[in-house]
């Protein structure tokens, strides 16, 4: 769905239905099968193997508190995820740390509601430059809970979608004063099946991040692009003893992520147990090569044609480059912010936010991208700027030649110029 399809949507179903964001996708329960005993859904892999000195002497203190590690490559539903998870009553005492790659995160206006309890590990990732943070948040969490000011039986920490999760779960693992009061409790992974082959063949970060999992949640096969038998395979063949659950739209009973275990890399493939060691010399991470965070505003209110058209070029000149979109769009006209997904090449439908938080009504933008020069970032955001002035475009507009190179508003025909 465009923007312009969804604007009208809104329009023609009058918003107001009492949550901050209006979901056009049909959120339908997901296939989880909830309620089963922990035992019975542990698989053979995960069962201890190595005598049961060793296991009780790793059974959780009562006292510590359990630690969910929720990772997935960029834009595979991590957040919306979360954001089921935190309605439900079961995980209301649940601190959560949302971590972002790039400056302008977005994420908080994004989650924002959810839950009350969200502390927000910005610009840069918790796999390297901000690992001290995470130890900062959770030993502020820990004194504030003692203190009695905040209390909090579970903490989920969202990781960004390049993370490397071996150096957080050593940091987790081993770190004075947070291994004593903080204990995991399972790796999650969502895995996007429309996208996941494709990124699992070219970003080792993805491969670590289901290699080490303890439960692999596949999103998105609700869509025609989903792959589901393909990504399937490649997760058995990366992480044969992992239970994998399908996850549409989030949906997945709180029971079924809690009582993992603690992370034990001996557990693991014999890959996981070395990369906990480079860990511990300092050499992680697959390399980002050439993908960045970058942030961009724009002034000017867009109309939802003239997004759409923008959109469509940047997709079809450079989809699969965008490795992640997020953007927040002020459109004329418009009283409140539409929220934009794009994760490769596939957009999701635009989602229209109960309001703007804050005074900054600009349109705002949070693109990973690979291989993109500065020129050229700045290049496709001027010509959005550029279309801001122009005439509105409806919907189904388009350009006569070469459009992204630049796109100029003489350019632009309307649909009107080319009778069927
Ligand atoms: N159709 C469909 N869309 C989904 C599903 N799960 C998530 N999405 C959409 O996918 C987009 C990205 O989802 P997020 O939850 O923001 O992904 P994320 O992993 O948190 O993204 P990053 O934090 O940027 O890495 C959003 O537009 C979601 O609505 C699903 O099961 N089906």
């Amino acid at each position: 769905m465009t923007v312009s399809a969804a604007i009208n949507h809104v329009i023609t179903s009058h918003l107001g239905c009492g949550s901050d964001a209006v979901h056009f996708s049909t959120v339908r329960a997901g296939s989880a099968r909830a309620g089963r005993p922990d035992s019975a859904r542990r698989s053979p892999k995960s069962r201890p193997t190595e005598g049961l000195a060793r296991g009780l002497s790793r059974l959780p203190d009562p006292a510590q508190i359990p630690v969910t590690l929720l990772t997935g490559f960029l834009g595979s539903g991590k957040t919306t995820v979360l954001n089921r998870l935190l309605r439900h009553p079961r995980l209301a005492g649940t601190a959560v740390i949302v971590n972002e790659f790039g400056e302008a995160a977005l994420d908080h206006e994004l989650v924002r509601a959810s839950s009350e309890n969200v502390v927000l590990l910005g610009s840069g990732c918790l796999c390297c430059a901000l690992r001290g943070d995470l130890v900062e948040t959770l030993r502020d969490l820990a004194e504030r809970q003692d203190a009695g000011e905040f209390a909090f039986d579970r903490v989920v920490i969202e990781t960004t979608g390049l993370a490397d999760p071996a150096p957080i779960l050593h940091t987790l693992l081993t770190e004075e004063g947070i291994a004593a009061r903080f204990v995991t409790d399972g790796l999650v992974t969502a895995v996007d099946s429309a996208t996941g082959a494709g990124t699992l063949d070219r970003h080792e970060e993805a491969r670590r991040q289901v290699a080490m999992a303890d439960l692999l949640l596949l999103t998105k096969t609700d869509l025609p692009q989903a792959q589901e038998d393909r990504v399937r395979a490649e997760l058995a063949r990366l992480n044969p003893g992992a239970e994998v659950l399908t996850v549409i739209d989030g949906a997945v009973a709180p029971e079924r992520l809690t009582g993992l275990g603690h992370f034990d890399p001996s557990m693991k493939s014999a890959d996981v147990a070395g990369w906990m060691h480079e860990t511990t010399r300092g050499v992680h991470g697959g390399g980002a090569g050439g993908i960045r965070a970058i942030s961009w505003e724009i002034e000017t209110p867009l109309t939802a044609g003239q997004f759409d058209l923008w959109m469509d070029l940047l997709m079809a000149q450079r989809g699969g480059d965008l490795l992640r979109v997020k953007a927040l769009v002020h459109l004329t006209d418009v009283p409140f912010p539409f929220a934009i997904h794009g994760v490769q090449h596939i957009f999701h439908p635009p989602v229209p936010l109960k309001d703007w938080v804050g005074q900054d009504r600009r349109t705002r933008f949070v693109m990973i991208l690979r291989d993109f020069t500065n020129a050229e970032v700045a290049e496709i955001f001027e010509a959005l700027e550029r279309l801001g002035g122009a005439e509105p475009v409806p919907s189904g507009g388009y350009l006569s030649a070469e459009p992204f190179h630049p796109i100029e508003p003489e350019d632009i025909r309307h649909d009107s110029d080319h009778p069927a």
